[in-house]
């Protein structure tokens, strides 16, 4: 799937700007960024919800939008069922099966059965974990190539987590699916996420593979005989004090750094390893960070 150049406006508001990224075949892609970044109305575009104002989502270099059919291939599952909470599971498996053609009803049963979810005449009689379970066991039924979730386990107990990011795994594995996932629990996409685009104020501000973005920046312990010198701290994004330890997250492309570091020789330099939240607030910039 490639989202090329793609911009929306809403009310004369420009909301994207010049999206543009690939999503391999059989890949989980992570969409991060701050509240407000514009992740849901990029998802809800790519699966062909909302019409670009400019660019093109394209399926084996054909628009979705000139060829609608192709949408066939693409599900949204969004971060809240409540659109269907009144009907029953029968009735969803209907509708859905009424619009993908492909939809496996041997394997929404199977996967209903692996969940313990029962048929219910009312969604809303689920429990919120029990209603983002049935959601991804709708979603993987219709045998869509692109899966697209946002916060798919937003607010949900350890154990219902665990169970989404199995399937989410797993479909990816042994079906060939690929999965666009916006998520704030970072740890979670670390888990599983191939690639991350990272989403700044409507545009792309980096499209990474995880293990690349990792290596551009180094996670450590210092501590130095007096207080941070006040040069050191503007080269790094301090994470954490107490009392002279400072744990720092550093730009490993900022080349004053081992200058800096063999000046004012610091008693303690330990690494530690970095996480992709440690590079998410290196990156959009300490205290600004709102998980
Ligand atoms: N229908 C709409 N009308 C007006 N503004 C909108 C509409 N939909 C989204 N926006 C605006 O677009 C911006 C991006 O919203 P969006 O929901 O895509 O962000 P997000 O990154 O998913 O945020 P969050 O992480 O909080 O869910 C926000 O400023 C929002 O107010």
């Amino acid at each position: 799937m490639r989202v090329k150049h793609l911009s929306k406006k809403i009310h004369q508001k420009e909301i994207l700007s010049d999206i543009d990224f690939e999503v391999k075949s059989g890949s989980i892609v992570g969409i991060i960024g701050r509240n407000g970044a514009g992740k849901t109305t990029l998802l809800r575009t790519m699966t062909g919800i909302l019409n670009p104002t400019k660019g093109d989502v394209l399926l084996e270099e054909e628009s979705i939008f000139k060829n609608p059919k192709l949408k066939e291939y693409i599900i949204f599952v969004p971060d809240s069922s409540e659109a269907l909470k009144s009907y029953s599971t029968a009735e969803i498996l209907t509708i859905y099966k009424s619009i993908y053609p492909r939809f496996d009803e041997k394997y929404f049963h199977e996967l209903m059965e692996r969940f313990s979810l029962t048929s219910v005449d009312k969604i809303e009689k689920y429990s919120k974990g029990m209603k983002a379970l049935f959601s991804l066991v709708i979603a993987f039924s219709t045998r869509a190539k692109y899966v697209i979730l946002d916060e798919p386990t937003d607010g949900l107990d350890v154990i219902a987590k665990k169970q989404i990011l199995k399937i989410l795994v797993e479909e990816v594995a042994v079906h060939d699916v690929s999965i666009i996932i916006s998520s704030h629990r970072l740890d979670e996409l670390e888990f599983m996420a191939n690639d991350i685009v990272l989403i700044r104020n409507g545009k792309v501000d980096g499209h990474y593979e995880l293990d690349t973005m990792k290596g551009l920046y180094k996670k450590a312990q210092v501590v130095f005989q007096e207080y941070m010198p006040e040069v050191f701290k503007n080269h790094v994004t301090v994470l954490n004090q107490t009392g002279r330890v400072y744990t720092v997250i550093i730009d490993m492309n900022d080349k004053k750094m081992e200058e800096l570091l063999k000046q004012h020789q610091p008693l303690l330099y330990e690494e530690l390893p970095i996480s992709l939240e440690d590079v998410f607030v290196a990156k959009l910039g300490g205290d600004e960070f709102v998980s």
